[in-house]
């Protein structure tokens, strides 16, 4: 990573966290290099990072070792087409696109070797998780860049199988939503059972961090903190049963199931 030198085509919300994680680890802001079609966006990244941007794709992607698309799903296959004349063999392409599957890439882009990973909004605070999935062109060096890049904002899960990725979106890709749904609840309940807004919402984040540190720093599970919690005949009792009466993890699978769906479905009606 010392002398890797990256582009980021797209350089949106997802691509400036990578970078300010890049950066924060030491890498130059020479080695890194974006391209966005958006001026201000430009003038952002560039102001915030030092770093040189372009709104040609192609010249920024000259010289470079690692190629990271940080476009929406939708703009990926006129991205990667465009792209095309311009690849070098041995540039590692890294998506960070839901729902676009290597086959598409590799249709798109020739047979370079990708990597496709999914990471999460908190890369923003650094405090992401990504899963990571290689095709066979990758070189070990490369899947140790990708590893770099994507764990300079947090943690990097290598999967076996591509298919995972849908699962990965599922669970870590969309699922800030879903503890920010939580809070929304809590508070609005919160508020409902006589609170000031403000103590409600206050009550609940801190109640959300606490539980947060408390699952990653503990020896024991969830199921046990939860048990802990929980005493006989008590207030958690009577919330967790009224939880489970309405089918709290049905509800979850389902939903969970909905994200990992529409992930296969973007593959299907983006792809090719
Ligand atoms: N937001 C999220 O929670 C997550 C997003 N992703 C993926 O990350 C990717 C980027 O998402 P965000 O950063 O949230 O979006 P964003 O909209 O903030 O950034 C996308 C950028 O791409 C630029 N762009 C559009 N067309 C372009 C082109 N032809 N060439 C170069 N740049 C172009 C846009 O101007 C924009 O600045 C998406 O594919 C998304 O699926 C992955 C994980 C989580
Ligand atoms: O909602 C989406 O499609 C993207 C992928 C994961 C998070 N946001």
């Amino acid at each position: 990573m010392n002398t890797t030198r990256i582009a980021f085509i797209g350089a949106g919300n997802m691509a400036a966290s990578l970078i300010g994680g890049l950066r924060a680890k030491g890498l130059e802001a020479a080695q890194i290099r974006a391209s966005d079609p958006g001026a201000e966006t430009r003038a952002k990244v560039a102001a915030e990072h030092g770093i040189q941007v372009f709104a040609d794709n192609a010249e920024a992607i000259a010289g470079v070792d690692v190629i990271v698309l940080a476009v929406k799903p939708q703009a990926m296959k006129a991205v990667c087409e465009a792209l095309r004349p311009s690849l070098q063999p041995q540039q590692l392409v890294v998506s960070i696109a839901a729902g676009i599957t290597c086959a598409s890439m590799n249709h798109w882009l020739g047979e370079q070797p990708i990597v496709r990973c999914m990471p999460n909004t908190p890369a923003l605070l650094r405090q992401g998780v990504s899963g990571l999935y290689a095709t066979a062109q990758v070189s070990p060096e490369q899947r140790h860049q990708a590893e770099e890049l994507l764990s300079a904002v947090g943690i990097a899960l290598w999967l076996d199988q591509e298919q995972q990725l849908d699962a990965v979106t599922a669970v870590s890709g969309s699922g800030p939503a879903y503890f920010f749904l939580l809070i929304e609840a809590m508070t609005a309940a919160g508020e409902k059972l006589g609170l000031p807004r403000e103590t409600a919402a206050q009550l609940t984040l801190q109640t959300a961090l606490g539980a947060a540190h408390m699952a990653v720093s503990s020896d024991v599970d969830a199921a046990e903190l939860r048990r802990r919690v929980t005493s006989p005949a008590g207030t958690t009792e009577a919330a967790i049963k009224s939880f489970q009466a309405n089918g709290f993890e049905a509800l979850v699978e389902k939903a969970l199931g909905a994200a990992a769906h529409r992930s296969a479905e973007m593959a299907e009606q983006l792809g090719r």
